[in-house]
């Protein structure tokens, strides 16, 4: 996936400035950055759910179009679920892509499996917890074989074990060779997860590179007053007393 040149203008402010990324095949990119930094946007312009003012987008150096479109996947936050149930969500999503017959049973038993879902398979996609939607966002995703799958902070509003069990996910689609773009805000995460990492700052590229290097020595400096920052409010969240610390 490449971008060239990438603008996107909107309320008279330009919220995407020319941005130059190279995500490599096979690879799992995280993209991180401040709030408002433009990494939703980027994603969406990658997965071309909106289109720049300028610049472009090639993927295994073609443009961007539909059959392209299908090959891709996107997770957002808020997992997007149709008023049915979960196998339906699933059916639903391989009936698009041309998935029918034995192959499509195939699929969805796979996906349900994966997601650990398969009591839920006839309930309500909405009455699932955010956990299992999320879980089943990422499996309906995967059903349908993408070559790369977006995920728009997909643990933001999750609780340590679901998280854990939406990394298990991302990590096995990795394993299967799909390129993965995710956004994160948990350095530990992208500790975790990421091969490269790709840090926005202001809708510009600062900062891209194999993840060791960028978070452990970044060589922006918009990127090392970000990081700076988190591990500040990581060790908060974690205090450990020191001698001398009056109750
Ligand atoms: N259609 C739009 N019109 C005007 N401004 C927009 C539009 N879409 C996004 N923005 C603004 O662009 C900036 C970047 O938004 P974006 O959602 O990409 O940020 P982000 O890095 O994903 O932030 P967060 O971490 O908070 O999700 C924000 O200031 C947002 O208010």
């Amino acid at each position: 996936m490449e971008t060239r040149g990438l603008v996107f203008d909107a309320g008279g402010k330009r919220l995407i400035d020319g941005v130059e990324l190279s995500i490599r095949p096979g690879r799992l990119t995280a993209v991180m950055g401040a709030n408002g930094a433009g990494k939703s946007l980027l994603l969406r312009l990658m997965h071309g759910l909106i289109t720049p003012g300028a610049g472009a987008v090639q993927w295994r150096g073609r443009p961007l179009d539909r059959a392209a479109r299908l090959k891709q996947a996107m997770v957002f936050q808020r997992p997007v679920m149709l008023r049915r149930s979960v196998l339906a969500n699933i059916r639903f999503a391989l009936a698009v892509r041309g998935f029918t017959g034995a192959e499509r049973a195939r699929r969805e038993a796979e996906a349900l499996e994966r997601a650990h879902l398969g009591a839920l398979a006839r309930s309500p996609a909405r009455v699932l917890s955010g956990g299992e939607q999320q879980r089943l966002a990422v499996v309906r995703a995967l059903a349908c074989g993408p070559e790369l799958l977006f995920l728009d902070e997909p643990t933001a509003s999750l609780d340590p074990a679901s998280t854990h069990a939406i990394e298990a996910l991302i990590r096995e689609a990795r394993t299967e060779g799909v390129t993965v773009v995710v956004i994160t805000h948990d350095l530990g995460q992208a500790r975790r997860l990421a091969e490269d990492v790709a840090f926005l700052h202001e809708g510009r590229l600062t900062e891209f590179g194999p993840a060791a290097r960028v978070l452990d020595a970044p060589r922006s400096a918009a990127a090392r007053a970000w990081i700076d920052g988190r591990l500040y409010l990581e060790h908060d969240n974690h205090p450990t007393t020191s001698k001398g610390d009056a109750p």
